[in-house]
């Protein structure tokens, strides 16, 4: 079963800005990256896939079923983390993550306990959000997103503000949850090094545009690296 499939989506702003035409489909397991320059349209991307935005054109299908006709019901199996998360500063952690577990019927502290700890969180979990530093925050928002175990998880720049072994870290957690629990991820990301480790498929945005996508293998052929054909791309589409 297709996971996540987007059919000729566009979205345009009132600034004629946005995405158009953009066809994505994702299997389940999947790590799929999104690169693109600033402004090129991977946050309305994803903010289309959640419902945070509608699209104009086009239709958006979770788990075979379109959004449009669904509603929230298909975003239940979906957890996410789009723009820096806003938290209750006064709360600790795992009262913040007690707060998201009460949207779901049955997570228990020991999942709660398990998730702070796969993110490296477990020594403050039970201090205020108010004193934490801003990658502290991205590992709490990463937390919140896996919590559930949703089937799909979509990150946009799920690495901003980490630090380098918090990178490390949440490359071993993708992974894991990738191969562990058959879990499909869509990211964006500016650091194409990791993503090119990380993700078996990418796809590149341009002006609102789905440039190129594919399997990373077949994408990188001739020992290319994904930064050099990415470049290449992004050069053959300001030429074109
Ligand atoms: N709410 C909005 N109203 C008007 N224009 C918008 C709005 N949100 C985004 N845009 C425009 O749409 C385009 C795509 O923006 P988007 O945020 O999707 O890009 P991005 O690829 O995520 O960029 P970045 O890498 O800088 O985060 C940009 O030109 C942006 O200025």
């Amino acid at each position: 079963m297709s996971i996540l499939e987007i059919n000729k989506v566009s979205k345009q702003y009132r600034n004629q800005r946005g995405i158009r035409q953009i066809d994505l489909s994702l299997k389940k397991g999947d790590v799929y990256g999104l690169l693109g320059p600033n402004g090129s349209g991977k946050t309305t991307l994803l903010k289309t896939i959640t419902g945070l935005i509608r699209a104009d054109e086009g239709t958006v299908a979770l788990f075979g079923q379109r959004i449009d006709e669904v509603g929230g019901v298909a975003l239940q199996r979906v957890g996410c983390m789009i723009e820096s998360a806003d938290f209750y500063d006064f709360i600790s952690a795992y009262q913040h993550l007690k707060l998201v577990a009460n949207f779901y019927p049955s997570i228990s502290d020991k999942q709660i306990f398990d998730v702070l700890e796969l993110v490296g969180l477990q020594g403050v979990a039970k201090e205020r959000i108010k004193h934490f530093s801003t990658g502290m925050k991205q590992k709490l928002a990463l937390a919140a997103a896996i919590l559930p175990e949703p089937e799909l998880i979509i990150l946009d720049e799920p690495t901003n503000g980490l630090d380098i072994e918090g990178i490390v870290l949440f490359r071993e957690v993708v992974r894991r949850l990738s191969e562990e629990k058959g879990m499909t991820f869509i990211l964006s990301s500016h650091m194409i090094h990791e993503l090119e480790q990380l993700c078996n498929r990418v796809g590149i945005i341009y002006g609102g545009a789905l440039i190129q996508e594919g399997s990373v293998s077949d994408l990188l052929q001739d020992g290319l690296t994904l930064e050099h054909y990415y470049i290449e791309q992004l050069r053959m589409a300001k030429e074109a």
